[in-house]
């Protein structure tokens, strides 16, 4: 088994400047700042939650998975992202069974992090992020 921990839940929303304050001064979640993630067309901002996050998503373009999201189903929850140790190494077993991946390669995530998608149809309608940390 390679999946370590809940890494964080993705939740869509409208604007960061609106949803912050609930989850900073209404839930009393620590707060660690906000970052453009350009290759995925979101800006995120997020909270502390035991070991894992919440990571709120701000689109910042009318392309973005985000907003396509939010048109069709309103603000709420996005996607579960999984921990792993070895991205490359998972990837390779998840083609070997057969999963639809949205990525095949690793891509860039927040705070320097590797990240991939699974597709929601092989994932029982949730979409699936695989995130490996930043080294050291
Ligand atoms: C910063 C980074 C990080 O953590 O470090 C991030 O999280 S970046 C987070 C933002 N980046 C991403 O989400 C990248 C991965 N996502 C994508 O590539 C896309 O959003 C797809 C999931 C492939 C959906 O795109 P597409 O243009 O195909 O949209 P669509 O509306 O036609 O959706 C196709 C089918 O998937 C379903 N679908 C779409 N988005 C979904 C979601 N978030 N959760 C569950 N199901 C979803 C739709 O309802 C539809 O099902 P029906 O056919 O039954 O109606
Ligand atoms: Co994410």
């Amino acid at each position: 088994m390679t999946t370590k921990k809940i890494s964080h839940v993705g939740i869509a929303v409208k604007s960061l400047d609106a949803a912050v304050p609930l989850y900073r001064d209404v839930l009393g979640m620590e707060f660690e700042g906000t970052e453009v993630v350009a290759e995925q067309k979101v800006k995120v901002a997020f909270f502390v939650s035991g070991e894992s996050r919440i990571e709120l998503l701000e689109a910042t373009s009318p392309d973005s998975p985000v907003a396509k999201f939010i048109e069709k189903n309103g603000e709420g929850v996005h996607h579960l992202a999984y921990e792993v140790d070895d991205l490359k190494a998972t990837l390779a077993r998840l083609q070997t069974q057969g999963v639809r991946l949205i990525d095949s390669e690793p891509r860039r995530g927040a705070h320097g992090t590797a990240i991939a998608f699974l597709h929601p149809k092989a994932t029982g309608g949730v979409l699936t992020e695989l995130c490996q940390p930043a080294q050291g």
